[in-house]
């Protein structure tokens, strides 16, 4: 992959970009009109100040926040979506053609349609009526990185609503740089593009992959798979004959050993595999199956074969159970949060048929998704912002958490892009 850096600032320029708590129009004051123009690398944004700390758990003040912002990755929604889709994924990466063209096909295999949207959709209406019922204020903009509706269209779409104080759930619960700084970068740049930056405040709920919301549907779905088996194969020992695969996004090894903040040791996988492999734990012993051996393992990697990607790749994972003898796989898509491409295809086509090759017996375990313990933790996540709880207060399942409010300096680094401006983060 060529080391393309297409409008980003290099990683010897360190930017400071974070918006602040301080110096925003109140809500229902109408926002000045847009006049800034367009950001330089390592550009502040207007009217941003260093974030507030409040206690040695990085747990920032209270803000009154507005809206929520929904931040999604988007997908195609027809054949004619797809290839543009892909490009504005794959924009400034250097991802070669071929690899579009066989993620292309995954996507045509569907007509074109991911399902990504629609579960934002169903998210959106599900934090709605969560939100409802506890009597709670707070409207919910959805905007995704790829895809229409887009970011700009949201902060557009805040600003117009008089809307100043945004907290971002992003539908990305783990430590790096595609799932946490690449979203705060969008948020920078659509600040940047619709010249609200200063106007308009978004900050980001930590990461929350040991937020027991998240964890809840695992463990469910891994003690409802681990019996499933046993019902229909009366002489299995889930001890011996059965094994889980926690799988989860491949990155580039660069990028995991830079997940996470500079300062804090995680070993070769950086936070990203040591969150995964926490969680892991954690359902495994929730589930009442601390006894059934389980691996970490990746999927959807992408990228030249010259590059070093975290491994092992499901498939293979899955080809060496046999010898093992295993007679069963449980397949748990830990690293997302619905059953969305990445899931239907790598996991539900690909690793499926593997486990068929090698007459294994396999069950996939369902994401998140709409699940009333995920859609209630998004909502805790949401109000410990809005009410500054300490980090003693909140819930966490695993010793790693709770995760910072704002992302400490260094950061999810993307060796190869450099350091761009990101918000809710403390730079570089
Ligand atoms: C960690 C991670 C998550 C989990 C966190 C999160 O959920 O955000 C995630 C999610 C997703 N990834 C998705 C789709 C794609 N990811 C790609 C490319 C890449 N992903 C990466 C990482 C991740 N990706 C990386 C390191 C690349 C290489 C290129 C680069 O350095 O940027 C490509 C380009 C083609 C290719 O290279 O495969 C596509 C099409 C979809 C949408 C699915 C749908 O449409 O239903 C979703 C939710
Ligand atoms: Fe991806």
């Amino acid at each position: 992959m060529a080391a393309t850096n297409l409008g980003g600032a290099g990683a010897d320029a360190p930017e400071r970009v974070q918006a602040a708590a301080a110096g925003h129009p109140l809500r229902g004051v109408k926002p000045p009109a847009a006049t800034s123009a367009p950001l330089a690398p390592g550009a502040v944004v207007p009217g941003a100040t260093e974030p507030a700390q409040s206690g040695p758990e990085h747990v920032e003040a209270p803000v009154a926040y507005d809206a929520i912002l929904l931040a999604g990755f988007g997908g195609p929604e027809g054949q004619d979506d797809v290839i543009p889709f892909l490009r504005n994924v794959t924009r400034g990466r250097g991802i070669p053609d071929e690899r579009l063209e066989e993620v292309a096909h995954h996507y045509r295999h569907f007509g074109g349609v991911s399902p990504i949207n629609e579960h934002n959709r169903e998210l959106k209406a599900a934090l709605e009526a969560e939100l409802a019922g506890r009597g709670i204020d707070l409207p919910v903009i959805w905007g995704n990185r790829n895809w229409d509706p887009y970011m700009n269209d949201a902060l557009r779409e805040a600003n117009e609503r008089g809307f100043t104080k945004l907290i971002a759930v992003a539908t990305s619960a783990y430590s790096s740089y595609s799932s946490c700084r690449q979203y705060r970068e969008d948020f920078a740049d659509a600040l940047e593009d619709t010249g609200l930056g200063g106007v308009v405040q978004i900050d980001k709920v930590r990461q929350f992959f040991d937020h027991p919301g998240f964890v809840a549907p695992f463990v469910e779905g891994v003690r409802e798979a681990i019996a499933k088996l046993e019902a229909d194969h009366e002489s299995f020992d889930p001890t011996t004959d059965v094994e889980v695969l926690f799988a989860t996004h491949s990155i580039p090894t660069t990028d995991a050993a830079k997940s996470g903040p500079a300062d804090r040791g995680f070993g070769e996988g950086g936070a990203y595999a040591a969150q995964h492999l926490a969680v892991a734990e954690v359902v495994m012993r929730e589930a009442g199956a601390g006894d059934v051996p389980w691996k970490l393992v990746y999927q959807s990697r992408s990228g030249p074969p010259t590059q070093p990607w975290l491994e092992p790749d499901v498939n293979d994972a899955i080809a060496e159970l046999p010898a093992a003898g295993r007679k069963a796989v449980v397949i748990v898509p830990l690293g997302f949060v619905s059953d969305h491409m990445e899931v239907m295809w790598d996991l539900d086509e690909e690793a499926m048929e593997t486990a068929e090759e090698h007459g294994l017996a396999a069950v996939r375990v369902p994401t998140p998704g709409v699940h009333p313990a995920y859609v209630a933790g998004l909502v805790d996540l949401v109000l410990e912002r809005v009410h500054g709880t300490p980090a003693a207060e909140r819930p966490h399942a695993t010793d790693l958490g709770p995760w910072y409010d704002v992302c400490r300096p260094g950061c999810c680094e993307n060796v190869r892009l450099g350091f761009k401006p990101a918000l809710s983060g403390i730079a570089p």
